[in-house]
């Protein structure tokens, strides 16, 4: 039977229905109950199919139904070269056009050897609603239609196929987001959400990321087995999610690992501006709004927000304002604090999950240039799982970027090479930029010529800064001894500002 006859069938049946439904009340019960049960049995004999139908809206939601879209993704990858109607819905953001089957349109499949007709259609109201949700008041809806001696299959199997084909479908297509909360320009948004976003496009990934490979062989192992761990997660009772400290210093790759985070998990990306945040309350709705599949940044978290120890520093403040009380400076001072009301604790309750466990399979990842900085408790294991240290590079790091800007394997000027950045510290962006050809004409080799001579005036500045620092140190030193009740006193200064200052430059 073609579909259109069984429609045809359907609707003739469904009138035989209507009729009955009216004479039936001038029957007596009994004969009356008697005569539609004969009567069912009659249509189910001459009709023998089972019929499912999926609304694109249920009830008053304002989301259309996960369950229709699944099936429309599916039915225009599998059945819309069959169906001779299509539609096209031009998706914003992806700027493509999807097709779908067009109203009233019918396709067939098939699975695992059983025959399914799919048609797809709408109702319109006799009435328009004064007020509705749906911005046009169709409603429309797929109608599965299956021989009913395959029921079981066809509800139990074929139609958690559909979905999950259909959501596989969407993974696949769907364009990956990068999310922000301090809006800009040209980034969509709506009143609904606090968070704007635009098509998230990074060309960085680990294999384009240079660090020592067992380290990254690391990371990447360790985040496959995230994504892969939802039923450990819950086994355990954790929230599925994992939090990353990335520190070191600028130009070693922090941002550049994140993106490649993203990309090879398939995740969008929330980067979130914690000055922009204003309290507590408005964290948590931003978090609450992020979606599952997702990276949380937070970059430099130490320029951030005084996160840095806001405990020790209150105490301090306290100590100030007894010592001496200043109404004019209190009030200066909350002025300039207004900026962000956000706490450590606020943000250690997100890290920690309670307002996070309502989504689930979230990275979240902290980037500092000064790990020292922090505050313990931010970064404990538990809250930050993981942490990594991007440092300077080194021979196996300089390979890595040499194979993928100068296309080079090995070389002979990669001894004299490895030779310099074991004595002096280069980034692995100084080191990049160095490899990038600066014209045409330039080649693989002047490209190292001119990362050797990079490394040698860093070299040769670090001595230079070495030795200045030595003489100062020696100066002062000499003065300690000239001056009788002061000099200890200038030693230990400058033995504390030296040190600062090496750790600076160590960073
Ligand atoms: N490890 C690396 N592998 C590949 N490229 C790198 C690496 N480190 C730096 N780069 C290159 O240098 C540029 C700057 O790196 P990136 O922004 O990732 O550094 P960062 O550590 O985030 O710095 P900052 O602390 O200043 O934010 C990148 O665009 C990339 O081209
Ligand atoms: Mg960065």
């Amino acid at each position: 039977m073609m579909m259109g006859d069984m429609t045809q069938f359907g609707s003739v049946m469904a009138g035989a229905m209507f009729i009955w439904a009216i004479f039936k009340q001038w029957f007596p019960d009994e004969l009356g109950n008697h005569i539609e049960t004969y009567f069912q049995r009659l249509v189910t004999y001459f009709y023998p199919y089972i019929t499912i139908t999926f609304h694109e809206y249920q009830g008053d939601e304002f989301e259309r139904s996960k369950a229709y879209m699944a099936i429309e993704r599916y039915l225009s990858t599998n059945s819309s070269n069959r169906a001779k109607r299509l539609k096209a819905n031009v998706i914003k953001d992806c700027k493509s056009v999807v097709l779908s089957m067009d109203d009233y349109e019918e396709v067939t499949d098939e699975f695992k050897g059983i025959k399914i007709w799919w048609s797809s259609s709408k109702s319109v109201p006799q009435q328009r609603a004064i007020f509705s949700y749906h911005a046009d008041d169709e409603k429309r809806y797929y109608k599965l239609t299956s021989h009913r001696k395959h029921r079981d299959i066809v509800t139990q199997v074929y139609v958690q196929h559909v979905l999950d084909e259909g959501n596989a479908i969407a993974t696949k297509t769907r364009q990956r987001k990068l999310y922000t909360n301090s809006k800009s320009e040209n980034w969509y948004g709506n009143k609904r959400t606090m968070w704007s976003h635009i098509i998230f496009e990074h060309p960085s990934t680990f294999d384009t990321l240079a660090m020592d490979p067992k380290k990254k062989k690391e990371i990447l192992n360790d985040l496959l087995t995230f994504s892969t761990s939802k039923d450990y997660y819950k086994k355990v009772g954790k929230s599925w999610k994992r939090g990353y400290l990335l520190y070191g210093p600028p130009g070693t790759g922090k941002s550049s690992m994140i993106a490649a985070m993203a990309n090879l998990l398939d995740y969008d990306m929330y980067d979130l501006e914690l000055t922009s945040v204003n309290d507590n309350t408005d964290l948590r709705k931003l978090l609450i709004d992020t979606s599952s599949k997702s990276i949380i940044v937070i970059e430099d978290i130490d320029c951030s927000l005084d996160l840095t120890g806001q405990r020790k520093k209150k105490k301090k403040d306290n100590k100030d304002e007894k010592d001496n009380p200043n109404p004019i400076r209190k009030k200066k001072k909350a002025k300039k604090e207004k900026k962000s009301e956000v706490t450590l604790s606020g943000l250690l309750n997100f890290i920690d999950g309670l307002w996070s466990a309502c989504g689930s399979e979230r990275l979240i990842v902290f980037t500092t240039n000064h790990v020292e900085k922090l505050d313990p408790a931010l970064i404990r294991r538990g809250r930050m799982d993981k942490h990594i240290e991007m440092s300077y590079c080194c021979f196996e790091t300089f390979k890595v970027l040499a194979k993928n800007y100068l296309d080079l394997e090995s070389h002979d000027l990669f001894a004299t090479i490895g030779r310099l950045l074991e004595e002096t510290n280069m980034t692995p962006a100084d080191v990049a930029e160095s490899l990038m050809p600066k014209s045409a004409e330039e080649d693989a080799e002047s490209c190292l010529n001119g990362l050797i001579k990079s490394l040698e005036n860093a070299k040769e500045e670090a001595r230079v800064k070495a030795v200045e620092h030595a003489m100062i140190k020696c100066k002062v030193v000499g003065a300690g001894k000239k001056g009788e009740d002061d000099g200890d006193k200038k030693v230990q200064e400058c033995d504390d500002s030296s040190e600062s200052e090496s750790s600076d430059s160590d960073d």
